[in-house]
């Protein structure tokens, strides 16, 4: 069975956000992930990982205005500096939070960049991430978004696209993020893409689809692809990710049917 973990960000939303690590760990979860940490002090969620004894699996370098649409800033050769000081923000709520993986959210493309500009600063920007975080024993890892549904213009769109980022920045502690939700709509092929892929992926995520809601709601085969994911001997992290169509608690069908 693969090591789950609840995204907070989208499970448990029926109670208040500190509320929900307890949650998550009554329902069986020994792992949790969420978007960003920064609105609260480290320690405060430090306290709520050791009140639950969970281990923090993931969260996002800061990304810009996420208010205002931004989705990462790391493409953007004007905000060099303020990813820069995410990277250190980061690497201090890591440190508290005892957290191995970061995941770096490469951005939106405006038009007013060329493709080149776009890319050579998000290869720049990726290499520095990786020296500072490779120095903390951090891999940072990199999400193929996208970019039909839910997020037109992200740079990263699919795991070809990733894999090409990872050769040029040619860091040990650079790895793919396969979200099985943004890979059906993108790829499809979702068994053999993930064996060939192995190498390069430390973090798992899931939703079905259409939808994005819990495994059971669309088309993707959860129990062929779990045994799949224990075959090939991954040994990471997959968070479920997913937005529940109803309560949290009757979403979690899929999680007793592999225990
Ligand atoms: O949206 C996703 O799939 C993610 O995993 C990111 O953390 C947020 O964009
Ligand atoms: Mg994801």
């Amino acid at each position: 069975m693969p090591r789950f973990a609840a995204n907070l960000s989208m499970l448990f939303t029926e109670v208040d956000f500190l509320d929900r690590f307890a949650r998550a760990r009554a329902a069986g979860f020994r792992g949790v992930e969420y978007l960003f940490p920064y609105e609260y002090p480290a320690e405060q969620l430090r306290q709520q990982l050791d009140d639950n004894q969970l281990t923090q699996v993931l969260f996002n370098l800061p990304p810009g205005d996420w208010d205002a649409g931004e989705r990462g800033i790391a493409c953007l050769p004007d905000r060099v500096e303020e990813f820069r000081a995410g990277v250190d923000t980061a690497i201090a709520y890591a440190q508290v939070l005892g957290c191995k993986q970061v995941n770096c959210l490469a951005g939106l493309k405006p038009a007013t960049v060329g493709d080149d500009t776009a890319w050579q600063t998000l290869v720049a920007n990726v290499s520095y991430a990786a020296e500072k975080l490779a120095a903390e024993g951090i891999t940072l890892c990199l999400e193929a978004i996208n970019s039909r549904v839910d997020m037109p213009g992200f740079m990263l769109d699919t795991s070809g696209r990733v894999l090409a980022l990872i050769e040029e920045v040619d860091a040990d502690n650079v790895r793919l993020q396969y979200d099985l939700y943004h890979m059906q709509i993108m790829e499809g092929d979702l068994i053999r893409s993930m064996e060939c892929l192995k190498p390069w992926i430390a973090h798992i995520q899931f939703a079905d689809n259409p939808g994005r809601h819990q495994p059971g709601t669309g088309e993707i085969n959860f129990s062929n692809v779990f045994a799949a994911i224990d075959q090939m001997g991954y040994e990471g992290w997959v968070s479920a990710e997913y937005r529940p169509s109803g309560e949290t608690d009757d979403s979690l069908g899929w999680l007793s049917g592999v225990k």
